[in-house]
């Protein structure tokens, strides 16, 4: 017996248009690498009845499970700033969407999974290196309470990719609340079919913000709690230090949820003009830019919904811009309200913004760690000496000194006890987050040596970011210098 999802596609039931129906192309020998038991049951997979072997052939493709209706979704997208009008699933299948066991509905879906009409001249698959990569990153960002697709699977081909030299090919299983892009919007907007992108407006109205149906204009609420779902994504990303790397339209969707993978990154040093993208030149996608780069993507979404804000073009174009130009304020303010946190202040006043504005100053200055500093300053709130190792990373200079005596005026203006605020900073401030040099690490010894092991402890202690692991120190070093990852790996 094949354990069996509780489909019910909603996105296969919208016109021919918004995609092409096939099925994925079946692998060679497929292996199960990794399966995630608890987003399976939560899911509602019957593990018990889900041997590896069929595990295997359900995660690459090779077995369609009843009730799927694989298909390629379309889109187009702003990549680095150039309009590509046609992108779509270019190896990627929509299985379907299926309702969980606390009746949310998500989408299933192959990455990796073979050619599709949308493949141009790719060849539909996805090396090992990048999928364990989305697979650990995104696991560590859901653990880090950030919203974003989850991996489901991970499953080796048996078959070679060539990217430049071959490599072991795999097929990633992606979970996400939806797939709509920006740029799924901007495929009709472009082709100036208005009844897709009012069908597909009200499609994730529906299926996201329901609330909205009953606004005075659906569309504009639909583009201010867009903006205000990714504003808060990004700020959160800005709080772990996470540079995506790719933040093109086609990788921001409509639910807020983080998607693409790609050559993402974690900062180590703190610098806002951090890069990792091999293929970013000119530094577009650096950390700091991440919030200007959203606003942006925000106005192409924004462009496409203009004839649904509006009879009159010109009105239109106000409402847009008006709601567009509050996205540094809606930033600002999450941004603000998280960094707080991260400091241990529950209590709003006029001087914060200064005391973080001047602390990441001085950790940009002296090239600190991000993580470990507001770690040790976790710490460092309950009294002297929990985490004493920690405090290496502290810049050891008089303007970092002066910096933690105005701090800790500021906390004696807090309520509650400094064990409590320490405790509340821990729950924000992680340990560990998955540093690039010990990704790549990992992701070597599995393309390499078939050694899954360090991808597996990896994976563990990411699981539980906010909380200190007997053994697990090693995790929270940056790297040595001869361990710096400079680039991350773009032959996706
Ligand atoms: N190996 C490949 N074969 C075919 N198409 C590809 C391949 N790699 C990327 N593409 C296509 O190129 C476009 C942009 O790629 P990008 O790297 O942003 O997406 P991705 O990593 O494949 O997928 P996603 O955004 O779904 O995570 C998409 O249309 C994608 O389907
Ligand atoms: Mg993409």
């Amino acid at each position: 017996m094949m354990p069996s999802f509780n489909f019910d596609n909603t996105y296969a039931r919208l016109p021919e248009r918004f995609g092409t129906r096939l099925n994925p192309t079946p692998v060679q020998s497929p292996r199960l690498i990794k399966l995630n038991r608890n987003l399976a049951d939560q899911l509602g997979l019957d593990l018990d009845e889900l041997d590896n072997k069929t595990a295997a052939a359900l995660f690459s493709g090779n077995l369609v499970p009843e009730g799927a209706e694989p298909l390629a979704m379309a889109y187009a997208g702003h990549q680095f700033g150039n309009f590509v009008p046609q992108l779509g699933d270019g190896r990627a299948i929509l299985l379907g969407e299926v309702i969980d066991r606390a009746g949310r509905r998500w989408d299933i879906q192959l990455k990796g999974s073979g050619q599709t009409p949308f493949s141009r001249r790719g060849d539909g698959r996805a090396a090992l290196g990048p999928v364990l990569r989305e697979y650990l990153i995104s696991d560590a960002m859901h653990a880090l309470g950030i919203p974003t697709t989850r991996a489901l699977a991970a499953v080796t081909s048996g078959e070679p990719v060539f990217r430049e030299t071959p490599l072991p090919g795999a097929v990633l299983t992606r979970v996400a609340s939806s797939h709509i892009r920006i740029g799924t919007f901007q495929y009709f907007a472009m082709r100036e079919d208005r009844e897709a992108v009012k069908l597909l407006a009200d499609y994730a109205i529906g299926r996201h913000y329901p609330d909205l149906k009953s606004a005075p204009n659906p569309y504009s609420a639909l583009l201010t709690t867009v903006q205000e779902r990714q504003a808060s994504l990004i700020a959160r990303w800005m709080h772990v230090g996470f540079i995506h790397g790719v933040m093109n339209t086609d990788n921001m969707t409509i639910s807020g949820e983080t998607i693409d993978y790609g050559p993402c990154a974690f900062m180590d040093q703190y610098n806002p003009d951090t890069v990792f993208s091999s293929i970013d030149d000119f530094g577009r996608y650096a950390f700091g830019n991440q919030p200007r780069i959203a606003q942006w993507n925000l106005a192409r979404f924004a462009e496409t919904l203009l004839p649904l804000l509006h009879d009159e073009q010109d009105s239109a174009i106000a409402i847009a811009v008006e709601i567009i130009n509050r996205f540094s304020d809606i930033f600002d303010n999450f941004w603000l309200t998280g960094m707080r946190r991260k400091l241990g202040l529950a209590i709003e006043q006029q001087d914060d913004k200064q005391l973080i504005d001047s602390l990441l100053q001085l950790l940009q200055q002296h090239k600190a760690d991000y993580t470990n500093v507001f770690r040790a300053l976790s710490h460092i709130a309950e009294g002297p000496a929990t985490e004493p190792a920690l405090n290496d990373y502290l810049p050891q200079t008089p303007d970092f000194d002066n910096w933690l005596e105005r701090w800790q005026t500021r906390l004696d203006q807090e309520p509650g006890s400094p064990a409590q605020r320490a405790e509340a900073m821990r729950q924000v401030n992680p340990a560990y987050i998955p540093r690039n040099h010990k990704v790549e690490q990992a992701l070597s010894a599995a393309v390499q040596d078939e050694d899954f092991s360090k991808f597996e402890a990896l994976l563990d202690v990411l699981n539980k970011p906010f909380t200190e692991q007997p053994g697990c120190r090693h995790y929270q070093e940056p790297p040595q210098p001869d361990e710096r990852v400079y680039q991350t790996f773009c032959g996706t």
